[in-house]
């Protein structure tokens, strides 16, 4: 293998192959590095395989919803059956991707990779470890769930756990509210089992637009969820064949409750811990690598960062991964040109119905001075959400004079409409040409005229 790399890549997720890809297209010697079967979070541990449980959770909903309405039997979630269809999406990734980057001539390496100079680092893999030398050095290293500061932290799964259970044991309790525990105690409440999600803020999901969320937020108890609000979860200990969880609130009062499974919902960080990046010179936060525009190090100009491993300003999500490592390639090839745009960048909880947002909350408008129009309401009785007999549907609209500057959505179909208004934000369309746009209809983007 050739030594020094014009680029060594760590990582093979959404952040890293693009970059890797490119540079190898252009001739460039390059290597990717990965301790875990390639492919990283989003297809093997996220978004994907969670799409395919979500999918189910939301037949069964609809299912149910129908029921007497020319519907019969609501279908129910076989659990095993269920994830052996989600393994027909996730395990054939690993070779797929290596063969991928093989194929462009990039050299492959497993195993854990640790900055030991400016331009070097070891691999520690299978074989032993393995020194490299490189002109650029990616860091696309990802997220991991967050250190939890309480006893019995090692008793707690992981989403990766959850997400390859072959047995869905009776009662989960998620630690945090946030988009891990809400999408996945979601898919719990249309199965057998039950699920708790313990936050200790006042509302899950703290990102979102707040009335949405409340509207959510009580949809989920409806659906069986038990959602204990303003409580932390401060210790984990084992009892009988399962769990012992203790919480306490923002008043201090305590309270157990016992699971078959506690899952850490409680926020993710960037993977950087064992990187040694002091032995390269490159700076850190507790967001990620420090980067300067053009998403190169602040403090070691070979090195450069895109993904959950990035401090870039980007949300941590697929898509803003991809388009970092784009921007990235494009900087390397180039040379140092291209910023990433994280405007309008569109986010969805999975939720049954999900929520979305993009742009900005009426919080955020207010903070920059902006004069906004707020256009709320409720959409169960619209046709499109009368027809498959939603419980739950709204939205909230802002516009700054004829410019759309935020969308805020819940309820069935949001996580594709929520795409017209990314589209209208990031490339300035108008309220008024969306008014005026023909959409076929009966589609939720018909509806779109009447939230403008
Ligand atoms: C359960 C879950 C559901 C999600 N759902 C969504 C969703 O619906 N939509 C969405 O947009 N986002 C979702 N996300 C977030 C999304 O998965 C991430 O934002 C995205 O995968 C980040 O891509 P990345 O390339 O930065 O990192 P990753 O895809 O995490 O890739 C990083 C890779 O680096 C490797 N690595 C780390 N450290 C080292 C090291 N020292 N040496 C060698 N290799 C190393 C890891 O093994 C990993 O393969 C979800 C995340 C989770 C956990
Ligand atoms: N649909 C999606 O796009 C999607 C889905 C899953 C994950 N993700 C990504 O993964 C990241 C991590 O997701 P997440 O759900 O783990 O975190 P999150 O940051 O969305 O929410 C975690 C919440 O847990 C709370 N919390 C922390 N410790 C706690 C404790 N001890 N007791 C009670 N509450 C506690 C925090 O206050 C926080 O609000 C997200 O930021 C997102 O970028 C995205």
């Amino acid at each position: 293998m050739p030594d020094p790399y014009d680029l060594v890549v760590l990582g093979t997720g959404s952040g890293a192959s693009t970059a890797a890809h490119k540079c190898a297209a252009a001739g460039w010697r390059v290597a990717v590095v990965d301790s875990r079967p390639y492919g990283g979070t989003c297809a093997l541990r996220g978004c994907d395989p969670k799409k395919v449980l979500v999918g189910a959770e939301h037949l069964v909903d609809w299912g149910r919803r129908m029921a007497g309405h020319g519907v019969d039997a609501p279908p129910s979630i076989d659990w095993a059956d269920l994830m052996a269809f989600k393994r027909t999406f996730t395990e054939p990734v690993p070779d797929k991707r290596e063969a991928a980057f093989k194929k462009k001539g990039i050299d492959t390496l497993h195993g854990r990779a640790r900055l030991v100079a400016p331009d070097a680092l070891v691999v520690d893999g299978e074989d032993g470890e393995r020194r490299l030398t490189f002109e650029h050095l990616l860091v696309a290293t990802g997220a991991e769930p967050a250190p939890l500061p309480f006893d019995g932290a090692e008793h707690v799964a992981t989403s990766t756990d959850f997400l390859d259970l072959d047995a869905l044991p009776e009662h989960v309790v998620f630690v945090g509210g946030g988009y891990v525990s809400m999408e996945f105690a979601h898919v719990v409440a249309r199965t057998a089992a039950r699920a708790t999600v313990v936050h200790r803020g006042e509302r899950p999901l703290e990102a979102f637009d707040p009335d949405l969320v409340d509207r959510l937020a009580a949809h989920t108890c409806e659906i069986g969820v038990d959602l204990r609000l303003g409580t932390s979860v401060v210790g984990v200990e084992r009892h009988g064949d399962g769990f012992r969880v203790t919480t306490e609130t923002t008043g201090g009062e305590r309270w157990t409750v016992d699971a078959d499974l506690v899952v850490h919902g409680a926020g993710r960080v960037p993977a950087l811990a064992d990187l040694d990046l002091e032995a390269a010179g490159v700076e850190s936060s507790k967001r990620g690598v420090t980067v300067d525009d053009h998403l190169r190090s602040v403090s070691n100009p070979r090195v450069w960062a895109a993904g959950d491993a990035a401090d870039s300003g980007g949300p941590p999500l697929t898509p803003v991964a991809a388009h970092e490592s784009h921007v990235v390639a494009s900087n390397l090839l180039k040379g140092p040109h291209r910023t990433p745009n994280h405007d309008g960048v569109p986010s969805v909880a999975f939720t049954g119905p999900p929520l979305a947002r993009v742009g900005l909350t009426e919080a955020e408008a207010d903070a920059r001075g902006l004069d906004i129009e707020v256009h709320t309401g409720d959409t169960t009785d619209w046709y499109t959400y009368r027809r498959v007999r939603a419980e739950v549907a709204c939205y909230k609209v802002l516009t700054a004079g004829d410019r759309v500057v935020g969308a805020h959505l819940l309820g069935p179909g949001a996580g594709e409409l929520v795409n017209v208004f990314a589209l209208a934000i990031r490339h300035g369309v108008s309220a008024r040409a969306l008014r005026e746009t023909i959409w076929a209809y009966p589609t939720h983007a018909s509806d779109v005229p009447y939230m403008v």
